[in-house]
């Protein structure tokens, strides 16, 4: 079993981490962080590609295994279709997504933390389904001759669908690039549980619940103790995490109680919480209860204010932007809840970036596994990569990227079959609906076969295909 957290309970002494000045040895170290992403598009014209990287993702949505070929098409079917619908919410938020831009930020203020630190480090960003896409981000580790890296995915809770997919590709490239082999690496697969984050996530909650207090709210009938704390997660399929035993929702549950727990230790009074699940697209069952349910829910229970914390993500995107911002709101107004915050995403928040930076510095000794499992252990020097990786799991949560489909195959072993992508057509949906799940599949299979079909008669490319 390998271990998923980044806490340490371990009373074995970790390996140090030499930081300045340096020793001789050190001289020949350069360290390296690479942030993975999700990426997002610039403008209104990438839309379309970006759908189709997202689409093409086999832990996005996954054909089973004999139509798996067929997975690049699909993808542009989907990609097309959904495009403008797509497209609307990205010009909402003003023609394109901010993640490039927040993460860059982030990467530069990591960078400043580290040095502030005392540790020379170089950041790269590495994006999944956009620019700077993560081959380009692993061209510049080379050339940079980076010699120790921390593989850090820039989301607070692991799952298969996020993080797992960029370590995935990222594992690939290592894999097949023989130039990779001497850099020395370790992966931080979730830090939710990280100190500096949770404390950054209830300072920015009690600013928003204190903001009730204010004459204006007062007036209007609300008050610090009218507040309910509403986190709202991205969804998953109920699959990857009942079928593919994704941690992603535990993790959620822990996150939020570890938020809630460092607010009562403050002594703030709030009207409860909620955690629910935004963003479902699909024909299949997601992580319950969803956003909007639980909005009229609480409305109807007499809730009058929402403190609305986006949980999953630390950049704002499409969906706090617009999603939450527009629609949920909407929502809520319409169910007749009067006060409406919404917790902005981490971005640069020193405490959160402070503490990203010490969690990245805690993982440089475990970059080289052999070392750090003999240190661990007491023994000589371990040969045995695996078994370096397991006694390292099994006390840091870190995980060397050798062992990464170890990581995976523990979430998703089975590669079970992934849900069919949303595809909506103007107010005409075939593919989301619970009731229409049947007649969505056969649509969408219906129209695959047709293009086959197609392109195998008449040996043409249709205008689908690549
Ligand atoms: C923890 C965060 C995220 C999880 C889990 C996740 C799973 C997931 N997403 C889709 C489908 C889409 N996601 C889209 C955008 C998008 N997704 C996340 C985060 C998670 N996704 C973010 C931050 C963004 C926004 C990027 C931006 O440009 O701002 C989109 C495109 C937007 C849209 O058309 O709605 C799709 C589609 C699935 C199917 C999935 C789990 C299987
Ligand atoms: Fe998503």
């Amino acid at each position: 079993m390998v271990a998923t957290s980044s806490s340490s309970s371990s009373s074995l002494t970790p390996p140090t981490f030499q930081q300045r000045p340096q020793t001789p040895d050190d001289a020949k170290k350069n360290v390296g962080v690479l942030l993975l992403n999700l990426g997002g598009p610039e403008t209104l014209e990438d839309v379309q590609e970006f759908l189709y990287n997202l689409f093409a993702d086999p832990d996005i949505l996954r054909l089973p295994e004999p139509l798996g070929w067929a997975q690049p098409l699909l993808a542009r079917i989907v990609s097309y279709v959904r495009a403008p619908q797509s497209q609307e919410g990205y010009r909402a938020i003003g023609g394109g997504s901010p993640i490039r831009k927040t993460t860059e930020e982030q990467a530069e203020a990591l960078q400043r933390a580290m040095d502030a630190k005392d540790v020379d480090a170089k950041v790269y960003v590495a994006m999944r389904y956009w620019n700077p896409f993560t081959e380009e981000a692993i061209e510049r580790i080379k050339r940079d001759r980076i010699t120790d890296l921390v593989v850090l995915p820039l989301y607070p809770q692991f799952s298969v669908s996020t993080s797992g997919s960029s370590l995935r590709l990222l594992e690939k490239i290592f894999r097949d690039d023989p130039a990779l082999a001497p850099l020395k690496h370790t992966v931080i697969p979730s830090w939710y549980q990280r100190p500096g984050y949770v404390r950054a996530m209830a300072n920015l909650i009690e600013r928003e619940i204190q903001a009730y207090d204010s004459e204006e709210e007062r007036k209007r009938g609300l008050g610090s103790r009218s507040a309910h704390v509403f986190f709202s997660a991205h969804g998953v399929p109920k699959s990857y995490v009942v079928e593919a035993g994704d941690p992603y929702k535990e993790e959620m549950e822990e996150t939020v109680e570890l938020i809630v727990g460092e607010l009562k230790r403050r002594g703030i009074a709030y009207n409860g919480h909620t955690l629910a699940y935004q963003s479902r697209v699909g024909p299949v069952e997601w992580l319950e209860p969803y956003t909007d349910d639980s909005i009229r829910y609480l409305a109807k229970q007499g809730v009058e204010a929402l403190v609305v914390v986006p949980i999953s993500f630390v950049s704002e995107h499409i969906e706090t932007l617009e999603e939450i911002d527009m629609e949920y709101r909407e929502v809520a107004e319409e169910s007749g809840i009067k006060g409406w915050r919404r917790v902005p995403a981490l971005g640069c928040d020193q405490v959160f970036i402070d503490d990203l930076a010490s969690a990245a510095i805690e993982a440089l000794p475990y970059v080289d596994v052999n070392k750090a499992a003999a240190a661990r252990s007491g023994q000589g020097e371990v040969e045995n990569a695996a078994a370096a990786a397991a006694v390292l799991q099994g006390q840091s949560g870190l995980v060397p990227m050798g062992s990464v489909d170890a990581l995976l195959e523990t979430y998703d072993g089975d590669r079970k079959l992934l849900p069919v992508p949303d595809i909506t057509v103007g107010e005409w949906e075939w593919g989301w609906t619970r009731s229409a799940e049947l007649w969505n599949g056969r649509l969408a299979m219906s129209a695959l076969a047709a293009i086959l079909a197609f392109e195998i008669l008449t040996g043409k490319a249709a205008f689908l295909l690549e």
